[in-house]
């Protein structure tokens, strides 16, 4: 496989093709995806309810105030004109008690404009914070094989990048709600005085309306037809500057290589984005002149009323006044909706992600977890195939047990299928076929988190939280973080001790290199530190991948005379390429090609003379 159909592969290009193959969403689609504001709206309300209701009476409040504005004006304009025509002493109380009047509102309406910004800015970050927070508490509950799922990861990776969005979508909601209640107050004043120039106003706003609708529908399908290669396009960004890559960037000199993709990807959308902005930007232009010609039109017969004496000169002022006010607010109006829709089919990836469920829930009828385990795991014909190679059996027809209290080593060559079956006894899958049975009953019977519990496991590949050295233990038992005796103990068991009295801030000190004042560790070291967290937990099963792969000579041989402690009482499983590691174990289970070879203790095995006594030969051979 070459290493860009691997990364195709891993960031789900092929989906990409598909996906822009689609064609755009029709009219009937947009306005359906309108159905999730409501929803959307009582998430706002959930976030902060005092907040949202401040913001909507402020909005109210503010949305009068044009239509007073304009006819104070036209009352100022006519008393003017009144005055200055009459002869004789005339009395400007009246005007200036108009003027203000004009004065007090333009106060007010100013109070106001920043009270709803500052209400929509709190309330945005609110509600920002809180949407993220909901993702990575479903992301939690989601499986193992849906994060592997390339669909998937694209849901997730849409619903993700919004957060911006749906802020800037809440505003747009609140001030349409806003507009429509001031277009509505300005129609009522503008049909009271002339019905004919809605017709006309109508004729001015629609075509940039359909107009804008057309473009913006256009643009989500490029944007979301382009989510797997921004995904890829993000890989590369982070692949090409990353501390983590960087010493194999540098020694294998693939930057070069990296940055063609990346300009080759990147330039492709912008080229693709550039042609859609041109045409939007003309039809606009032309969209903007049918609009003017509206309004100049209702202007003329405006002016024309005027000089024919039909309306007073205040009327003019009124009518120009709001039918400017309504072209653009309507407008306005209008061209939002196109963006609300835009948000709405947005807002659909996001409800779209909350709807996914895992398929390993817990369940309110499930059996109790037995403590203690009193007979052990079953395996019977157990097979599984990962989702995303349904052609590949990882694991099958494997029948086995492990007693309750045994230590069990896997042994088997790279990709035989040992961390599958981990996976499989921590439920992090389900099996494809056959079932594994705890005590006696299917583990689908037991809830997944009750069962998880019960589970101790460090992967190969565990996680190098860029934390302090004391929370990295701690994941072991996170609700024992303050716990600093259980913290202190588990890292003397560990070993990870003699890794944190070297650290300039013991456990305090950040470790990892991605926050400031952080120190890195040796791979061993980690790998003491991960150790840790296995002290940390008070499991009945204790799982560990390859604990000791990253450790010297001397540390191996520590860490597995204290193992017997570690699993004192426990039920075990340890994979590990090391035969010295492997010989502790009660039995060892051989597996090849995802199947049961051998089974039997380390003396059995040796006495049988099949694979495993080859393989340990052949490793005891290199150290000769
Ligand atoms: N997430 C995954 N998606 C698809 N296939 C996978 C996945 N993880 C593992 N596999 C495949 O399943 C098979 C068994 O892999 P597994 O990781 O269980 O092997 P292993 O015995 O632990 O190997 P190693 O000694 O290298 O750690 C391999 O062919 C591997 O390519």
């Amino acid at each position: 496989m070459s290493f860009w159909s691997f990364i195709k592969n891993i960031t789900g290009f092929k989906q990409a093709q598909r996906a822009s193959d689609k064609p755009p969403l029709s009219l009937k689609e947009r306005f359906t995806a309108l159905k999730n504001i409501p929803a959307f709206l009582k998430l706002i309300w959930k976030t902060n309810p005092a907040l949202t209701a401040g913001n909507v009476f402020l909005r109210l409040i503010r949305s009068a105030i044009p239509l007073f504005t304009l006819y104070i004006a036209k009352l100022i304009i006519d008393e003017v004109i009144r005055i200055t025509q009459s002869t004789g002493e005339q009395q400007i109380s009246y005007l200036f008690t108009l003027v203000a009047l004009e004065f007090g509102l333009a106060i007010v309406s100013d109070v106001l404009n920043r009270g709803t910004a500052l209400l929509d800015s709190l309330l945005g970050d609110l509600f920002a914070n809180q949407t993220s927070v909901d993702l990575m508490q479903h992301a939690a509950t989601l499986d193992m094989a849906q994060f592997e799922d390339s669909v998937f990861y694209d849901k997730l990776e849409r619903a993700r990048r919004q957060t911006l969005s749906r802020t800037i979508l809440m505003s747009q909601v609140l001030s349409q709600m806003q507009d429509v209640i001031t277009m509505i107050f300005l129609a009522v004043g503008l049909v009271a005085f002339n019905s004919w120039l809605i017709l006309l106003l109508l004729v001015a706003v629609v075509p940039a309306f359909l107009g804008e609708s057309h473009f913006n529908e256009r643009s989500y399908s490029l944007v979301h037809g382009w989510t797997p290669e921004r995904r890829e396009l993000d890989y590369l960004r982070l692949t090409g500057a990353s501390d983590e890559t960087a010493k194999e960037i540098k020694i294998f000199g693939l930057a070069g290589f990296l940055i063609s993709r990346f300009k080759e990807l990147s330039d492709k959308f912008y080229n693709d984005n550039k042609k859609l902005a041109i045409k939007r930007a003309s039809w606009g232009s032309v969209f903007a002149a049918v609009g003017s010609i509206g309004y100049y039109g209702a202007y003329l017969f405006i002016i024309y009323q005027t000089i024919n004496r039909q309306i007073s000169i205040g009327q003019l002022t009124f009518l120009a006044g709001s039918f400017g006010r309504l072209r653009a607010l309507l407008e306005g109006i209008l061209n939002r909706f196109s963006g609300i829709a835009e948000g709405a089919l947005y807002l659909q990836d996001f409800f779209d992600f909350f709807k996914i469920r895992p398929y390993i829930e817990n369940h309110p009828e499930a059996r109790p977890f037995p403590k203690p385990i009193r007979q052990g795991y079953t395996f019977e014909n157990v097979g599984f195939k990962y989702a995303n190679s349904p052609d590949k059996w990882a694991i099958r027809h494997l029948n086995f047990t492990l007693a309750a209290g045994e230590k069990l080593a896997l042994v088997g060559e790279n990709g035989a299928g040992k961390t599958t079956l981990v996976k499989l006894l921590s439920r992090l899958y389900d099996p494809t076929e056959g079932r594994i049975l705890l005590d006696g009953y299917d583990l689908r019977e037991y809830n997944p988190e009750d069962l998880r519990k019960e589970i101790g496991v460090i992967f190969q590949d565990f996680v190098r939280f860029q934390m302090t050295a004391s929370n990295n233990i701690a994941v072991g038992r996170i609700e024992e973080k303050e716990n600093f005796n259980r913290i202190q103990t588990s890292a003397a068991q560990s070993l990870a001790d003699t890794v944190i009295q070297k650290l300039p801030g013991g456990y305090e000190q950040m470790i990892g290199r991605r926050f400031a004042k952080g120190v890195d560790l040796s791979g061993g070291e980690w790998q003491k530190m991960a150790l840790g967290r296995a002290y940390m937990r008070d499991a009945q099963l204790l799982i560990l991948d390859e604990p000791t792969a990253a450790l010297d000579a001397r540390a191996e041989h520590e860490v597995f005379q204290r193992f017997a402690e570690l699993t004192q009482g426990k039920t075990a499983v340890l994979i590990s390429h090391r035969f010295s590691t492997v010989r502790m174990a009660d039995r060892i289970l051989v597996i090849e090609h995802g199947q049961l070879l051998e089974i039997g203790s380390h003396t059995e095995l040796l006495a049988k003379n099949g694979r495993y006594a080859e393989l340990f030969r052949l490793q005891a051979k290199g150290y000769q």
